[in-house]
């Protein structure tokens, strides 16, 4: 463990070692935690823009929507703009910041399979570019609000495609047996089309699917196409219609761990897909993990080393991954060199359970101590964003740095900021 090394896909592009010192964006992890203080989310924006850049090379016939749901902030829908994606959101909140960050309305899609009356009333003022329709309830109130409004909206069908990709149970979206979206094989779907195309306030522009996430397995993303590429056509001459757009959502995996298997890259599933779609279908993407994921490293304080426990100075509040998931991570030290002997340690939180575990078993020097920085890779998807105040911690900001300069995009929460909902 003499010198740390960044030659593992787990690490940003611009992550390298200056005398054992992690450097991120051409910083310090001890200048940006002496500036910002800890937690903080590091996001490498040069890694964020470059994976938007492959998504867009991808597919330049086709439309990338970024899933907000991964992690949001007007500065990130300020880039997206400017590369020309277009940005998936699944509730109120997650619209607001689509409008703050500058998304025109019609870059933005509409997800969720229980879109609340003043979600979608906002949505469909604002001029939303399209509604994602998951039950046939929706239908009726998308219909009814787009009237009321005098306009017609731009709507596709969330459709269960019977896949049951190879992932975790929670994040499987694609089989018969879930919440999202109306079912092939039962014939919902195809009702769905029906009803939409007899519905005059409502303009189908195209179905959706979604297998789920953290995917390695192109052939997954491919049966999921062919159903949905059968079912379209399928559809298309039952109504006599043209349907322009298959939209197969996100998912797509990414490494967490030194030496994983790597992770399909956008053009392989621009290939894969390439070969099941044909060309006269618009593609869309929605892609969050694999954008974001590996942009963001998480950096924390070594508060306490126990015997093989070091407590670092935050936890599941803001990365509940671990505990729920048995997410796995890595860390290193980031402030230093050192040639102690490595040994193996559980890097916990300071929450008020056992189960508050960032790192079940990780190789780092012997002689970690209070002070140290430790840094875990992979951090930028499901974890700020999923973030709590739990024990009521401040939640972490998320710092961009980009040659040599660092800003806030998510500033860190205040004491103040955690009283004031206190009535
Ligand atoms: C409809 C939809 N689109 C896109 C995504 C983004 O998925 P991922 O972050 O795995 O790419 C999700 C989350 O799984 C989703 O539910
Ligand atoms: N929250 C999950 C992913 C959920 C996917 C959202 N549609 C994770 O941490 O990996």
């Amino acid at each position: 463990m003499g010198s740390n090394t960044v030659t593992d896909q787990v690490w940003p592009r611009t992550a390298d070692w200056a005398g054992g010192e992690l450097r991120l964006g051409g910083l310090g992890v001890r200048e940006l935690a002496a500036e910002f203080a800890t937690p903080v989310y590091v996001l490498d924006e040069d890694d964020f823009r470059a994976r938007c850049a492959a998504w867009m090379g991808a597919f330049p016939d086709g439309d990338v929507h970024y899933g907000g749901k991964a992690f949001l902030a007007p500065a990130v829908v300020g880039w997206l703009r400017e590369l020309g994606l277009s940005l998936d959101v699944c509730s109120g909140g997650e619209l607001a910041v689509a409008r703050r960050g500058g998304m025109p309305a019609e870059r933005v899609v509409f997800h969720g399979n229980n879109k609340s009356v003043a979600e979608i009333r906002d949505a469909v003022r604002w001029g939303i570019g399209c509604i994602v329709l998951d039950s046939f309830q929706e239908l009726e109130r998308v219909a009814d609000i787009a009237r009321a409004f005098g306009v017609r909206q731009a709507v596709m069908i969330r459709v269960k495609p019977g896949v049951d990709a190879d992932t975790h149970a929670s994040w499987a979206t694609g089989g018969e047996n879930t919440k999202f979206g109306l079912s092939m094989a039962s014939g919902e779907a195809a009702e769905a089309v029906r009803r939409v195309l007899a519905e005059p306030a409502l303009d189908l522009v195209g179905l959706h699917s979604h297998i789920g996430s953290q995917i390695f397995d192109l052939d997954s993303f491919a049966t999921a196409a062919h159903r949905m590429v059968g079912f379209l056509r399928e559809v298309e001459k039952e109504n006599g219609v043209t349907i322009g757009k298959l939209d197969l959502g996100g998912g797509l995996g990414v490494p967490y761990l030194p030496g994983e298997k790597t992770a399909p890259t956008p053009a392989e599933l621009a290939e894969v897909l390439g070969a099941v779609v044909p060309p006269d279908m618009r593609i869309a993407l929605e892609p969050g993990r694999s954008v974001v994921g590996p942009t963001t490293v998480a950096v924390y304080e070594v508060g306490t080393v126990k015997g093989r426990f070091i407590s670092v100075d935050g936890g599941m509040s803001d990365n509940p991954r671990p505990a729920t998931y048995g997410a796995a991570y890595t860390a290193v030290v980031a402030s230093r060199a050192s040639d102690a002997a490595p040994e193996t340690f559980t890097i916990v939180g300071k929450h008020c359970e056992t189960g508050d575990i960032l790192v079940d078993g990780v190789d780092l020097p012997g002689d970690v101590r209070p002070g140290d920085l430790l840094a875990i890779p992979c951090s930028g998807a499901y974890q700020r964003s999923a973030a709590s105040n739990y024990n009521l911690l401040p939640r972490p900001p998320v710092v961009a740095v980009r040659d040599g300069a660092a800003r806030t995009i998510v500033r860190r929460e205040t004491e103040e900021d955690l009283l004031r909902l206190y009535v």
